[in-house]
């Protein structure tokens, strides 16, 4: 407020001022001057007169109730989407925040967690962006957090440790999934959903079966979030290659865990090709890329920074297609009909309802068609043993 009446201040006495030195002397101007200086003094009453009211208002109604109008109005400034983030007090769920509070798409983002969700919604509420920032605490708390999202992206769920398997995650974050997804079908059906938590390749069908139990089942909504294995792909082969990873696309397919992620080292972009050496360091490093960093955390977690980052970059191809830009592409775990099973990553195209098509495969060489036989194998047992848990 008094930073509002300073402003006002300043421009009630400095403008008339400026005018009189540079125009003295000339009757028009004068009268001109007199005008902007009624007009001034005009604007500093209403300054005052205004916040006068509003610190009347303040008493009676109490502050916070004055600071969520201030919310409501900045609602309707920033035009984009809405956003909730499930889990956002966690190693992924706050710099994924951060992130999605940077995201010109981004209109209103709602941050859920069932511990510590309102000091960081306090931290982040305070960058001058332009995105609304609301904090939810607990089950109590989830309807409202989810109601009016269009897409929600869930990292909700407890992370490895060194010599566990994202399946040994399988018994705390199924039930987790399962929960946060009944809470999506009733109250943000038509929400697409990012599904981060692991194991993917488990959850993902979990998050399906609640979905098709509660009738709103829309496959291509659903999406396995699997950006972070291509983002390390592009890493490790620019490294090989020798060129800045940005230049550097590498379709990365299957799933989500140990030997399901399958880089098709055949299809890099830009057309380059590999010793049998390199494609065997290279395909190690990037399915024992989460494996990497859990180990060098040393009992401290898995991946959240390039997870998060992975996140956004995920979310926001989402957001551009939802808003309809063409030929947004991204690797996803998805719903498919690609192979027999049925869901598998692959390429995506992103449009307003989410993965409006999912892309085959392509040319494979004799190392990846081994590589997919084994992929399968794993993935088969992971999607039934996700469908089993829903279905009991
Ligand atoms: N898809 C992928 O590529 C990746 C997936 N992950 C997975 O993401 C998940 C989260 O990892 P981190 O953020 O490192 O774990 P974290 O333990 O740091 O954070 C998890 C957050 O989830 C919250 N949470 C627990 N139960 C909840 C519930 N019922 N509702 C809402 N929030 C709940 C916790 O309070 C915590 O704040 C793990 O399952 C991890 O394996 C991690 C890295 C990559
Ligand atoms: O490895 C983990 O447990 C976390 C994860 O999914 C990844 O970093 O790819």
């Amino acid at each position: 407020m008094s930073i509002c009446t300073l402003r006002s201040l300043n421009l009630a006495q400095s403008l008339p001022l400026c005018t009189i030195s540079s125009h003295s002397g000339h009757r028009g101007i004068t009268e001109l001057v007199f005008i902007v200086q009624f007009l001034a003094n005009s604007v500093l009453m209403a300054a005052v007169t205004a916040e006068n009211l509003i610190i009347e208002c303040a008493k009676q109604m109490g502050e916070s109730s004055i600071l969520r109008q201030a919310n409501c109005r900045a609602k309707g400034a920033a035009p984009g989407f809405k956003v909730a983030i499930l889990g956002a007090a966690g190693g992924i769920g706050q710099p994924l925040a951060m992130l999605m509070k940077i995201n010109p798409l981004v209109s209103v983002l709602h941050l859920y967690d069932v511990v510590n969700s309102p000091g960081v919604t306090a931290d982040i509420s305070h960058m001058d962006t332009g995105a609304v920032v609301r904090g939810f605490l607990k089950q109590e708390q989830l309807a409202s957090a989810l109601t009016g999202m269009d897409l929600v992206i869930i990292p909700a769920g407890v992370p490895r440790k060194p010599g566990m398997t994202r399946d040994d995650l399988f018994n705390i974050n199924a039930g987790i999934v399962r929960t946060l997804c009944e809470g999506i079908a009733k109250c943000c059906p038509k929400a697409i959903v990012n599904l981060i938590s692991n194991p993917v390749n488990s959850t993902v069908p979990i998050a399906a079966e609640v979905f098709k139990k509660a009738g709103t089942y829309d496959p291509k909504r659903l999406l396995g979030v699997t950006m972070l294995d291509v983002v390390r792909a592009n890493t490790f082969v620019a490294e090989v290659l020798g060129l800045d990873p940005r230049e550097v696309d590498v379709p990365v397919v299957g799933g989500h865990a140990g030997v399901t992620i399958l880089p098709l080292l055949s299809q890099v972009k830009p057309p380059c090709s590999f010793t049998p050496e390199e494609t065997e360091y290279l395909t190690n490093r990037i399915q024992n890329g989460g494996t990497e960093v859990v180990e060098a955390k040393a009992g401290a977690g898995s991946a959240t920074l390039s997870m998060a980052y992975a996140a956004v970059k995920f979310a926001d191809a989402c957001l551009r297609g939802i808003r309809g830009d063409k030929d947004v592409v991204a690797c996803a775990f998805v719903d498919s009909q690609v192979t027999e099973l049925p869901f598998f990553a692959t390429k995506v195209r992103l449009g307003p309802n989410g993965a409006e098509e999912v892309y085959q495969l392509g040319p494979l060489n004799a190392y990846e068609r081994a590589g997919l036989e084994k992929a399968k194998k794993e993935l088969a047992e992971s999607i039934q043993k996700g469908i089993s848990f829903a279905r009991k």
